[in-house]
């Protein structure tokens, strides 16, 4: 039948005309029900039919929405959920619609190795006001930028002479006020909060070139702003398209707008007044960013803009990830006392007295190797940042796991997956330091993501790995830290970073005598 007589046919003609008439008949509330029911068709059947990740076993909820990724987020539960999903599913799992999660420690260099997999939208949370960071920039182009002009700042000879700065103004002034307010008093204190004050106050120190002032003061505004702004995390990382409507968020979440504001006017304000400071040439953060900002030599300047964001998302990158995982370091050596008096007694052969002070060339991995394997089962076995950390797959799509993955396809390698995978780590619910110094130890270290790895690794683990070998080494050198309460679990909740469920993570310190 050609066109013309099947316009014509009268049989097919009656037919259309019963349709319309009935149509015709049908109130509002009907033909809202109906144009609601196709598109309900429409979704199911190009979710189902025209999937390109339908080979990809996982939970229907995952396929069929994001808000199952922000359901796993929210509860604070995501790495032990996805784990279930890998023993369930296998090592290749769907965790949303256009999400996979791979646990195959192969995947780690294939996936973060290079900069074929470029971050995804998921970092579009960490950018103000259309600035981009060395965190949140997708561009590789722009990262290499941020690395050149920042890159400096994180050398360790760098870190080395800054050592004495955050020495006298963070880590001994910490230890004084546990001696004066802690030590012996016999009563619960919350090392969590502790460290979190102090580790504040070394990254005001670097990146806007003044302490905080917390472990004095015990406050700054500057936490609760950051509280407020990061409240909004969970559903502008699940649902990325929403920053680009800064005035929803504006209008729907006044606090969290706020407080995005009260951290830019402080960040331009102690930047400016570090740039009119003449009378100090350290060559902290807060110098370098001023120097690029100044700078119109092209690939080493900063805006104005980039320049006062890059002192926030240093601040948010080196702080609560630091300070949790030595509040881990502590809850684990109070749950294997064995493995803390371990650990005193290589202190105290390299500090004669309580009140030594350690320098950090001192205190490395050659000279206190046990400390430095503390770190690193602590990190394994608690990763402040635990969850996958999702990248996009490359153009022509790629084989990750024996399994074909779409081009745009978000994917991850789940962190405490990999570091609690049976192939790689032998026993790996237990607690062994000793396992790093192991023979095949060089081997086991490159599946210790917790600092992730390639060219998006973290650019402060240097001084991540001085701040925790100084704090910890001085810690356990001058007090005994037992748990306040040693039967009790740490609840833990994960967002992007993990921390105490209740933000306590209480201690009882006594003074060593010598
Ligand atoms: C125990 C402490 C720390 C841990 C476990 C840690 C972990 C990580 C991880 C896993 C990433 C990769 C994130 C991703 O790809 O999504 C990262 C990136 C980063 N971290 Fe850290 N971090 C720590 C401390 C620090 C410190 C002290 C700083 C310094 C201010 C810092 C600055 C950064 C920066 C700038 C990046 C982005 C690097 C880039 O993309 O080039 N981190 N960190």
């Amino acid at each position: 039948m050609n066109w013309e007589q099947y316009i014509n046919n009268e049989q097919i003609n009656k037919s259309i005309h019963k349709v319309t008439d009935a149509l015709s008949k049908l109130n509002r509330t009907e033909v809202a029900g109906i144009a609601v029911g196709s598109l309900a068709v429409y979704y199911i059947a190009n979710t189902f039919a025209f999937d390109p990740l339908r080979s990809i076993p996982g939970p229907l909820a995952a396929k069929l929405s994001r808000f199952y990724d922000l359901k796993t987020k929210a509860g604070g539960k995501k790495p032990e959920i996805i784990e279930e999903l890998h023993q369930k599913y296998g090592d290749v799992v769907r965790i949303g619609p256009n999400h996979v999660s791979i646990r195959d420690p192969n995947a780690v260099k294939q996936i973060y190795g290079t900069e074929r997999f470029l971050k995804s939208d998921f970092y579009d949370v960490f950018k103000i006001d259309g600035n981009e960071s060395i965190f949140s920039t997708k561009s590789s182009m722009n990262h290499g930028r941020f690395r050149r002009i920042m890159g400096p700042g994180f050398s360790q000879s760098t870190l080395d002479n800054l050592e004495d700065i955050f020495m006298d103004n963070g880590i001994l002034l910490f230890l004084d006020k546990l001696d004066k307010n802690v030590a012996d008093k016999n009563m619960p204190a919350n090392l969590f909060n502790e460290f979190h004050l102090l580790a504040f106050d070394v990254l005001g120190e670097l990146a806007f070139g003044k302490s905080f002032d917390m472990v004095k003061m015990n406050s700054h505004p500057f936490t609760s702003w950051l509280k407020a702004r990061s409240s909004i995390i969970p559903l502008l990382t699940t649902f990325p398209m929403l920053n680009k409507y800064p005035m929803l968020v504006r209008n729907f979440f006044p606090k969290a707008n706020e407080a995005l504001g009260k951290i830019k006017e402080f960040s331009h304000g102690t930047l400016e007044e570090r740039a009119a400071d003449n009378t100090t040439n350290r060559r902290d953060f807060a110098h370098i960013l001023v120097e690029a900002r100044n700078s119109n030599k092209k690939g080493v300047c900063l805006t104005e803009g980039e320049c006062a964001m890059a002192s926030v998302v240093l601040t948010i990158a080196g702080t609560d990830t630091t300070s949790n995982t030595m509040t881990f370091t502590a809850y684990l050596l109070g749950k294997n006392p064995h493995v803390e008096e371990k650990l005193y007694q290589e202190l105290v052969k390299a500090m004669p007295s309580r009140d030594s002070v350690l320098k950090y060339k001192d205190a490395r991995k050659e000279s206190l190797p046990y400390l430095w394997a503390v770190i690193m089962e602590v990190t394994r076995m608690m990763p402040v940042v635990p969850v996958g950390m999702p990248r996009v797959c490359p153009k022509g799509g790629e084989v990750i796991a024996g399994k074909y993955i779409p081009e745009g396809t978000i994917v991850e390698v789940p962190v405490w997956s990999i570091h609690y995978h049976p192939d790689i780590f032998e026993d790996p619910y237990t607690f062994r330091p000793e396992r790093w110094l192991e023979h095949g130890a060089d081997e086991l270290t490159k599946y210790n993501i917790a600092f992730s790895t390639g060219p998006r690794m973290c650019a402060g683990k240097n001084l991540a790995m001085m701040e925790m070998t100084l704090v910890l080494a001085h810690l356990y050198r001058r007090f005994d830290v037992k748990l306040a309460k040693p039967n009790e679990e740490l609840q833990l909740s994960a967002q992007f970073i993990t921390k105490p469920t209740d933000g306590q993570m209480n201690v009882v310190i006594r003074s060593r005598k010598d």
